[in-house]
Order: C-alpha cells, then structure tokens, then sequence
C-alpha cells in the first residue's frame, strides 16, 4: 500500500511541471563521458521517448570524445587537446566525423526510432544546419592554430523548426561547415548552447559525468544547487572554477543571456537523471537561472 502511495506521490509532484512543460522545447546535450555506460544510456532514451510523448518538443546534441580518443589510438596516435578542444588535422576530422555523423548519431536516432518516436539524426552539414568558422586559441601572447576545430557562426532555424513542427527529435552532431567546403570539429557543449540560444529554449539541460557544479569539486559539501548567470560570471572571474567546467560554465551562461529561461547541468551517469531534474521539486543537479 504505501509503495503504491509513493507511485502516486511522484505522479501528482510531477503534474505541474508537466503541465508547464507542454509544447515547450528543451535542448539536451549527450556528453560522450557518459556513453560507455550502457544503462545510463538506456535509461536516458526512456527517458526522451517520456518527455517528448508528454508533449515536450526535444533537440538532442550528442557529444563522443572518448570514441573519437579510441579511434586515434588503434590508428597508433595520440590526441592532443588545448583549452580542452581536440586539435583536428585533416585524418583527425575523418575520424571525428566517421564516429560522430556516422556511429554515434545513428546508433542514438535508431534507439529512441526503435521506441516508437521520431527521430532523426543531423550533423551540421545536413540541411546547411550549422555554419561554422575556424576558431582560433589566444593564449594571451598570440593566436595558435588547432586545425579543422570550429565555433558555430550561425544555426539554420528554419530547418530545425520544420524538423520540430513534423514532431521529429532532431539528433545533432556537433560538426560544422563553411562555403569553402570545408568541415569543422566544435565542441558539443558550444553546439548545444547555440542552438538553445537560436530557438530560445525552456531549458538546456547537459548531461555531464559529474553530480553538477561546486565550488570546489574536492570537497563534496560545496556542491552549488541553484545560481543565477551573475553569480556564475563571479565564480570565473574570481578563478573558482577551472578545467574541463569552464567551457561548460560559459556556455550555461551564454545560452541564459541569449534568451534560455534556465540551464541544468545533471549527472548522466545517474539513471533517469533527466525526469529526477524536471519533475520533482528539488531537482538533483545544478539550475542556473536568468540574472535579476
Ligand atoms: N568546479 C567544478 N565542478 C564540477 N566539475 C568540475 C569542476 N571543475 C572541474 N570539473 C570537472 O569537469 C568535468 C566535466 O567536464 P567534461 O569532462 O568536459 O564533461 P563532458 O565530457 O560531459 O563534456 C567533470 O568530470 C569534473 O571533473
Ligand atoms: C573541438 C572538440 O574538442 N570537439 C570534440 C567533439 C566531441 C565532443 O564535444 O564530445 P564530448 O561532449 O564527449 O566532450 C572532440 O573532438 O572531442
């Protein structure tokens, strides 16, 4: 009996937001962290086939850096990254498109396709979907040069609108084009965060391998459940946060600025992470929300 009290519980605490959530889009950035555990995935496409049959409009961008890392070294070399962006010649590019375009985004597309929803899987070469120019690195001195490494110049909303009003999933993966013919390697964070700024979404949400944002990622107790874009502009400029999280945090904080109402960073390794951060009152990650 009181199992049964519980299921109804959670039903009626997730009400309102479903209520909220209707016809509003959210945009879903996979991170490859997470990929090599297979439940986690699992649970994640059950979860998407439950948002969007409850009427959320959903735009996925999957990430893969640990596949692509994988795939260099059983070619014999090694991966070299500055800023945390994969320095991309011209064999690197090959790979990142043959495990990004060509493996993970099918294999993604094909499992929430196989549960009755629409997906379709894009890369930002499909449909001139994501415009691309050559990012450079500045290290303070000078500009170095990473290759065939982009940053998004513009989204093609148009198409991403069509493929939403036909009930798809768009399932992107993070590559870029220029009218020069070329192809470029973005990081998926950055691809993630752009498209929610074009559509201004109701939500970014990344999945990450961490519960979220702290102070300090040493001590546990200084885990940051909600903050507004101010207080996370704070935190860079005071140095607090580094490494792999300060691209993410500047991407968070971008797409808030941009027009997303909020933007949740959660732990994918977490099963059903996602319905725990959306439909419960406390949520399990960390909120950042638009600035007073
Ligand atoms: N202050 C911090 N709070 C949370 N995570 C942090 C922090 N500083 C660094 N990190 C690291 O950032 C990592 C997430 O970034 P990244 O590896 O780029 O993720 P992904 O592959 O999902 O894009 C975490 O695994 C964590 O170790
Ligand atoms: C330029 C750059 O670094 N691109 C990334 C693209 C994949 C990605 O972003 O994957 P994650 O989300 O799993 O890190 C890379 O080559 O690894």
């Amino acid at each position: 009996m009181r199992i049964l009290e519980e299921k109804v519980n959670v039903l009626i605490e997730a009400l309102p937001y479903i209520k909220k959530f209707n016809g509003k889009t959210f945009v879903i950035k996979f991170g490859g962290s997470i990929m090599k555990n297979e439940e986690a995935q699992n649970a994640f496409i059950k979860d998407i086939v439950l948002m969007k049959l409850i009427g959320i409009n959903l735009i996925i961008v999957h990430g893969g850096g640990p596949k692509i890392s994988e795939n260099i070294k059983a070619l014999g070399k090694e991966s070299e990254f500055v800023n945390g962006l994969r320095v991309t010649d011209e064999e690197t590019m090959k790979i990142v498109e043959m495990v990004l375009s060509g493996q993970i985004n099918k294999e993604i597309t094909f499992k929430i396709n196989n549960q009755g929803v629409k997906a379709i899987g894009i890369s930002g070469k499909d449909g001139n979907f994501i415009r691309a120019i050559k990012k450079y690195i500045y290290n303070g001195k000078e500009k170095i040069d990473i290759g065939f490494v982009g940053e998004v110049e513009e989204i093609n909303i148009s198409f991403l609108k069509d493929l939403i009003d036909k009930d798809y999933i768009p399932v992107i993966a993070p590559i870029g084009f220029d009218e020069e013919g070329n192809s470029y390697n973005i990081n998926a964070d950055y691809v993630a965060s752009a498209v929610s700024s074009a559509i201004k979404s109701e939500k970014l949400i990344l999945l990450t391998d961490v519960e979220g944002l702290y102070k300090d990622i040493n001590d546990k107790s200084t885990f940051i459940s909600s903050l507004d874009s101010n207080e996370a502009k704070d935190l860079i400029l005071q140095e607090i946060i580094k490494g792999g999280m300060l691209p993410k945090l500047e991407c968070c904080i971008s797409a808030i600025e941009s027009g997303s109402k909020s933007v949740h960073m959660i732990d994918g390794r977490k099963e059903h992470s996602l319905l725990l951060e959306i439909f419960t009152d406390k949520g399990i990650g960390t909120m950042i929300k638009g600035g007073e």
